[in-house]
């Protein structure tokens, strides 16, 4: 079986790639890395560091990569049996151009086999907003086949990879946690449904994308805004902070109380389940920044990102929310020169004011009673 993966970062290198090639999957690695993508090709292996309560370094071998922008990587879609992409929710509209025509030249060449794309990003059914992008490119015969043949797959991805060290020697080694979770909709796919080890299949999905999305990403922006207003550095130093672990695990049990109305979860498992990513934040062996958890605090403030969309459940059960609020509002207390959204956030603030700006970037009325907690609380920080 053959993969084209778009995004030999983090996620892409440490978790995706090396599932697909542990499973004997000829990988080919998609980049606009330019140096990347030639150590890649040139060594077409790399190593994994995977560390835990077990430490070990895997080699993942027999990958290849090209560049993103090259007529190759087209050639490689037309044979493909499945793409996956790490790139970033951003990047996603960028590359559905590509892979819209590598489907044409696919369809022109007469491949009729189905084919499977799966999103892997921290994104509310990225698969799905990527096949709507890639529609847009193809003509309507087209888009007709790809109904038919290509299987657009929403799934969940869990595993924190930091970037490596910027001392590390090899530029292509990562480090990741041994934790790994990837959950796929059985019931997008074409064709058969590929078996893959660490590729687990449900009819469930949106349950396990908001238990994601909802606990681990709410707990680790919250560790990131509250980490940093008190000047820590690092996601362990902010969770081994007694008064921002509290925080955190509360905020994390208010998003919890949603998905345990909405799905019916098990309380006390989804307590242990909390309990297990707070430990994963304090990984001694990781060195995770946050100003990479933090990164982006505009898409996080996203209606359908891990800050408004478990307050909205809040809202939607009536139940209590304080500490997610706190959360929220720590958000726009985020500064950091080097990354554009914090920049215009905090521009838009200054101009605007906390609830105009929390409105135009959340969807949240600006005179509602839960904005005015919001600036109440922003205004205590
Ligand atoms: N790192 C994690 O802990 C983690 C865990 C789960 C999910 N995710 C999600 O995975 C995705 C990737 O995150 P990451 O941490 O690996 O980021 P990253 O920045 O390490 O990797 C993204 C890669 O995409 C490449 N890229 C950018 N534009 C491209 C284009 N047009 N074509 C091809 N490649 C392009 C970049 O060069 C980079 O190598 C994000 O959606 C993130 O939310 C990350
Ligand atoms: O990748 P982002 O920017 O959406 O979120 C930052 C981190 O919370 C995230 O990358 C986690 O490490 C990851 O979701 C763990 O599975």
């Amino acid at each position: 079986m053959k993969a084209v993966h778009f995004g030999a970062g983090n996620i892409g290198r440490g978790f995706i790639g090396k599932v697909l090639a542990d499973a004997n999957v000829a990988v080919t690695f998609a980049d606009v890395n330019a140096p990347l993508i030639d150590q890649l090709s040139h060594e077409q292996s790399y190593k994994v560091k995977v560390v835990g309560s077990h430490c070990q370094v895997d080699t993942v071998t027999h990958v290849t990569a090209v560049n993103s922008a090259s007529p190759a990587l087209i050639e490689q879609i037309v044979k493909t049996d499945l793409i996956t992409t790490a790139v970033g929710p951003n990047v996603l509209d960028l590359i559905a151009q590509t892979i819209a025509q590598g489907l044409t030249k696919r369809f022109e060449a007469g491949n009729l086999t189905p084919l499977n794309v799966i999103a892997c990003e921290n994104m509310v059914r990225g698969t799905s907003h990527l096949k709507a992008e890639v529609m847009n490119y193809l003509s309507s015969e087209h888009a007709e086949q790809a109904e038919q043949l290509i299987g657009f797959v929403d799934s969940a991805v869990d595993r924190i990879v930091p970037p490596s060290a910027a001392a590390n020697e090899d530029p292509l080694e990562v480090t990741v946690e041994s934790f790994s979770e990837w959950i796929v909709d059985k019931g997008q796919f074409k064709g058969s449904v590929p078996k893959i080890q660490g590729m687990e299949t449900t009819d469930n999905l949106m349950a396990f994308v908001e238990r994601k999305l909802f606990t681990l990403n709410t707990g680790h922006i919250i560790t990131a805004y509250l980490g940093s207003l008190k000047g820590h550095v690092t996601i362990k130093e902010a969770i081994e902070d007694e008064d921002i672990r509290q925080q955190v695990r509360t905020a994390m049990q208010q998003s919890g109380e949603v998905l345990i109305n909405r799905y019916g979860f098990d309380r006390d498992m989804h307590h242990a389940y909390i309990d297990k990513i707070i430990s994963r934040f304090s990984n001694p062996y990781l060195r995770d920044e946050i100003e990479r958890v933090g990164r982006q605090p505009i898409r996080k403030l996203g209606a359908n990102d891990r800050l408004i969309k478990p307050l909205l459940g809040t809202l939607e059960y009536g139940l209590e929310n304080r500490a997610l609020l706190k959360g929220i509002a720590a958000a726009f207390k985020y500064v950091n020169e080097n990354d554009p959204q914090a920049v215009e956030l905090q521009a838009h603030l200054q101009q605007h004011g906390l609830r105009a700006t929390l409105a135009h970037y959340s969807g949240l009325s600006e005179n509602s009673v839960i904005a005015i907690k919001i600036e109440n609380i922003y205004n205590s920080l």
